[in-house]
């Protein structure tokens, strides 16, 4: 029986750091709904990063408000749900956790060569590997007072999801 998850998670981190992956295995843990964000760009959004030019705030504040919006309206419908979202800033954070301020973020770290390794692994719709370097300027680690974890890329995604079950118990989230 999979154990109850109480609040939304938000699995984050540059492209490529195991978002897609993890956010999926936790979601199976959990038997909770999965949400890619990836699925949710606009295509403007989605063209300009094929042609290898990094997204901006303006780019960013509509599909981080569909997200956010979608996160408040499961909760609402009683199911927290999982999320794979870059969430690079603060303030990006901020607003995805908006319509459900219990919302925990899990965010995968680690050494942009390895990463870069594993984008160079696989086969993606739109993001190229030269854009890693911009999503690492953007990137700002979780700061005080922020709900949240850091886990490290290298440990498997089973494993990952054990951390991340051992440190729900902390945030009583699940
Ligand atoms: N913890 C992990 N250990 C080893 N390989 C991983 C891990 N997480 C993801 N991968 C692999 O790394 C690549 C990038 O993962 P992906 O989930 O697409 O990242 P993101 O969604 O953050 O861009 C994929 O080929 C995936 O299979
Ligand atoms: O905010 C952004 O710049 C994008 O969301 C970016 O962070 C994301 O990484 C792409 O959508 C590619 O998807 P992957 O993260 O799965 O490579």
């Amino acid at each position: 029986m999979a154990e109850t998850l109480r609040t939304p998670l938000i699995v984050m981190g540059v492209s490529g750091s195991g978002k897609s992956t993890v956010g999926g295995a936790l979601a199976e843990a959990f038997g909770a709904p999965f949400i890619d964000g990836d699925d949710l760009h606009p295509s403007a959004n989605k063209r300009k990063m094929a042609e290898g030019i990094p997204l901006d705030d303006e780019d960013r504040a509509p599909w981080l408000e569909l997200i956010s919006l979608r996160i408040g309206a499961e909760l609402a419908d009683g199911t927290p749900i999982v999320v794979a979202c870059s969430a690079l800033r603060r303030r990006y954070r901020e607003q995805l956790a908006a319509h459900a301020p219990e919302t925990v973020f899990v965010h995968l770290a680690g050494e942009a060569e390895l990463i870069a390794e594993r984008q160079r692994g696989r086969v993606h719709e739109y993001m190229p590997a030269s854009l890693l370097a911009s999503q690492f300027d953007a990137l700002e680690p979780l700061g005080e007072g922020e709900r949240g974890i850091v886990i490290d890329v290298r440990r498997s995604p089973g494993e990952i999801v054990d951390d991340v079950r051992a440190a729900l118990a902390r945030f009583d989230a699940a």
